[in-house]
């Protein structure tokens, strides 16, 4: 199978550098094409894939093709790439609120499955959601899936509107996790920690934390409660978060971030999508 990535960003070429480390490739090559001759030369010192400086000499020989432009450059590219596709070809989309309709259209073809990652894709722990259209078969849909779980776990969903909501939760959510640990890591310098310290407090608790839901079974609600001893520290905490509304807050962040990736989708063909 020859996958084609096109786009060696940030999210391109993590996908790329975690395809040519696994066993995906068991044939076929990994091609990848970035407009960019800076990226070109700097994806061309990785000696992992083989590099293209033109659409013509890799899109028509690509089995799959993995986008991975920012939204903004999808109607351009797409255009540059209509005469050159075909039909059988399989074409997965990471671009943040671009339609499979819009891509169905700016491409002229079928075959098409938009997907979600997140950043933790960079070190292999990514969560990456997808939906397919309805030409889309189901060997090929396994053959997609076991080429996003290169970059960690990932999920089918039957829609679109599922892609928005998950968006809101683990596309964007990485950075509520940062948000958090920032506002932990302000408390401890105002305890008086040095950077390094809070740096060390923060990060181990947080992956302690995440490692112990990982563990089992049990809600963050009953992994609070081990925590909690009655009249204690954390009970504390808890009840000053509950008081101040923290969870319904945090709820409606992300209700925030599922209703811009409707809004996105709603726009044409991701002219006026933000550079995500
Ligand atoms: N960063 C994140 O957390 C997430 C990003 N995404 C999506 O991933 C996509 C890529 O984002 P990044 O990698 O962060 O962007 P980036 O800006 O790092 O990389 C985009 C690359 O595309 C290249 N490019 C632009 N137009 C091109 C064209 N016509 N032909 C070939 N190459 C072209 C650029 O030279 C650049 O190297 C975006 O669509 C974004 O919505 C999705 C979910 C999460
Ligand atoms: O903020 C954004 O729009 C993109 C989508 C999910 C993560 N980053």
């Amino acid at each position: 199978m020859n996958v084609l990535v096109i786009g060696g960003g940030n999210m391109g070429m993590t996908y790329a550098e975690a395809i040519a480390k696994s066993n995906f490739l068991t044939s076929g090559s990994l091609m990848i094409f970035d407009k960019s001759e800076e990226k070109q030369a700097e994806l061309r010192a990785s000696n992992l894939f083989v590099v293209h400086a033109q659409l013509n000499t890799c899109l028509p020989a690509a089995d799959v093709v993995l986008i991975a432009v920012k939204p903004i450059h999808a109607s351009g590219l797409m255009a540059e790439m209509k005469p050159m596709v075909s039909a059988g070809q399989l074409f997965v989309s990471i671009m943040a609120g671009v339609t499979i309709d819009t891509i169905k259209q700016g491409l002229g073809i079928g075959k098409v499955v938009r997907a979600m990652p997140n950043l933790p894709a960079l070190v292999g722990l990514g969560m990456t959601s997808f939906t397919a259209s309805e030409q889309v078969s189901r060997l090929e849909l396994a053959a997609v899936e076991r080429l996003l779980d290169t970059t960690g776990r990932s999920i089918n969903l039957s829609s679109e509107s599922e892609i928005d909501a998950s968006t809101g939760i683990s596309g964007s959510g990485p950075a509520y996790i940062f948000y958090f640990m920032q506002a932990l890591m302000d408390a401890a310098l105002k305890m008086g920690f040095h950077e390094e310290n809070a740096r060390l407090l923060v990060g181990q608790t947080f992956a302690g934390a995440v490692e112990l839901f990982n563990s089992s079974d049990l809600s963050p609600e009953a992994w609070m409660a081990k925590v909690a001893s009655k009249g204690g520290t954390t009970r504390a905490a808890l009840d000053s978060m509950d008081d101040n509304n923290v969870n319904a807050l945090i709820q409606e962040a992300a209700y925030a971030a599922f209703r811009r990736a409707e809004e996105l989708g709603k726009q044409t063909g991701g002219k006026e999508a933000v550079h995500a």
